[in-house]
């Protein structure tokens, strides 16, 4: 059976920076066939527009979809299932699908139709990234311009009106693999630094929050998280249970000191070692390494003693994935993994922990 082929889901407020954040992703694809699933909100196209006019080879108006018929929870059956097997039938699969819902659309409902039969033997939900707009959820606005947004809510009577911004917000943020903060032009190193820890704690466990401005995070950062989410639905709770956050003093602790004012810059390095001697306790070595070094991704192959297949090793946060997939073959048998991160990791701290 050919492999699944990765969908993400990105999600956040009008104005958040979505496009911004996609435009970015599909002008930096480094050969990666994206194929885009547009939500846009009974007006103009100009997401599509904007992302069309990219001009990059790895984005022909053909890999660009749009949705219209409104919100893309309430239509999932009529408009986003047809869309999606119209997709997964060309001769020419995309490498990975991004959707960009529009601002309001719960994610819950579109992640639940990855599990439609016909759909989820093809596509697996690759993560969930939701974009903040990192000044406005700061100033406990939510939205840049909140006036847009419910003006965005009344035009389609499917929506609920009703709950309040910081409740949609709130399950935005709950069903989040990944938390952009985005807009960190706007905030100071302090600000972006408590944003972050808030965020982190009321995310699930093992959420990564990263900070960005104009959404310029790398593709390694962004898409191969490997998630699974459509089976993993239940711990995206949709309906909001309040959290009291009265540990305002553990802030300071876990704050993350950003190393330079405005948006983070991002690194990766390699580390080689010869075999390991089990598979299984390295795969907690690596996870630890990453819960110690603050690292996002760790991803490559291990060499491990006695087996002639090579293992894959794919690390989101501290979840590692593990996986036999081919033999060696005449290749050296090392291990080689890369290790990314924002600016700052601790090169030999982390060689050191991974060479053990
Ligand atoms: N200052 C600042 N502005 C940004 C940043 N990212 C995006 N913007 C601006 O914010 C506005 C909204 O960005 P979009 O990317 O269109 O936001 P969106 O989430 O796609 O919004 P909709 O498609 O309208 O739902 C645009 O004018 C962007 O140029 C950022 O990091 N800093």
């Amino acid at each position: 059976m050919p492999a699944k082929i990765p969908a993400t889901v990105v999600t956040g407020f009008l104005g958040a920076g979505k496009t911004t954040l996609i435009r970015h992703m599909l002008q930096n694809a480094e050969g990666k066939k994206i194929a885009l699933i547009i939500n846009e909100f009974g007006d103009l196209g100009v997401d599509g527009d904007i992302l069309k006019g990219c001009g990059e080879e790895t984005c022909t108006e053909d890999d660009i979809v749009e949705l219209s018929n409104g919100c893309i929870c309430c239509t999932v059956a009529d408009d986003f299932i047809p869309t999606m097997e119209q997709l997964l039938a060309r001769d020419d699969k995309p490498d990975h699908i991004v959707i960009e819902t529009s601002g309001l659309a719960l994610p819950q409902p579109l992640v639940r139709a990855f599990n439609w039969p016909g759909i989820s033997t093809k596509v697996t939900v690759d993560g969930v990234v939701t974009v903040v707009d990192g000044r406005a959820v700061h100033d406990g606005q939510f939205a840049h311009n909140v006036a847009a947004v419910d003006a965005q809510r009344a035009q389609d009577e499917n929506l609920d009106h009703e709950t309040p911004l910081s409740e949609l917000f709130e399950d935005q943020v709950a069903c989040a693999d990944m938390i952009v903060v985005n807009k960190t032009d706007l905030l100071n190193e302090e600000e972006a630094g408590a944003l972050t820890s808030r965020l982190k704690s009321e995310s699930r466990d093992g959420v990564q929050v990263v900070k960005t401005a104009m959404g310029a995070l790398p593709v390694d950062v962004l898409l191969g998280q490997g998630i699974g989410a459509e089976a993993d639905l239940a711990s995206r709770h949709e309906i909001h249970h309040h959290h009291h956050h009265d540990d305002e003093d553990d802030h300071d602790h876990d704050h993350d000191h950003a190393h330079e004012h405005g948006h983070d810059e991002f690194e990766s390095f390699i580390v080689a070692r010869g075999e390991v001697t089990d598979a299984n306790a390295f795969a907690e070595q690596v996870a630890d390494t990453i819960r110690a070094n603050n690292i996002l991704r760790l991803k490559g192959f291990v060499a491990v003693a006695g087996k002639p297949m090579r293992l894959t090793l794919q690390a989101v946060g501290p979840r590692v994935d593990t996986y036999f997939d081919q033999p060696f073959g005449d290749a050296a048998r090392e291990t080689r993994l890369v290790v990314i991160g924002e600016a700052g990791l601790d090169h030999a701290a982390i060689t050191a922990a991974l060479q053990k």
